[in-house]
């Protein structure tokens, strides 16, 4: 399964350098379905000249759970969140769900842009036969519960 799907999410301290790399690697994102926070979204839609991003809220409005929420009913592919090392966010507990989601149903996750190129430049990108496995919770879900 190739990557069809990817959801760009930055802090505000990382939104150029997201937007930076996102505009270099255009032509690679040209087909694919971009989903993103809200201010994230805008300034992306700014940049690339795309009016068919699916922007939705801004993170600390909800935006974060809206991608985590998209991520389990299996719409994107691929996150990259350049989170914020060095800033507190009113937001954490839906940053740190948001990372478990993504941890949860195996999807890869660039935090940073050493760690996009690196996904970026895979050839599970555009590979139609690799299956990233996704995860069977037949046991969690039948379990019994008295
Ligand atoms: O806060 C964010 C991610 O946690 C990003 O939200 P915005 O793109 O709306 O700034």
């Amino acid at each position: 399964m190739a990557v069809q799907s990817v959801a760009l999410v930055a802090h505000d301290n990382k939104k150029k350098d997201l937007v930076d790399w996102a505009y270099k690697n255009s032509d690679q994102f040209a087909p694919l379905r971009l989903y993103a926070t809200g201010t994230t979204g805008r300034l992306l839609s700014e940049r690339l000249g795309r009016d068919d991003i699916h922007c939705l809220l801004s993170g600390p409005l909800g935006g974060d759970q809206q991608i985590g929420a998209k991520i389990a009913e299996g719409e994107i592919d691929l996150l990259v969140f350049f989170w914020d090392p060095l800033e507190p966010q009113p937001h954490d507990p839906d940053i740190k769900a948001l990372l478990r989601i993504a941890a949860l149903w195996n999807i890869p996750v660039a935090c940073n842009r050493a760690s996009a190129e690196f996904i970026l430049s895979s050839r599970y990108m555009t590979d139609t036969e690799h299956t990233p496995g996704k995860p069977d919770f037949s046991d969690y879900t039948g379990r019994k519960v008295s």
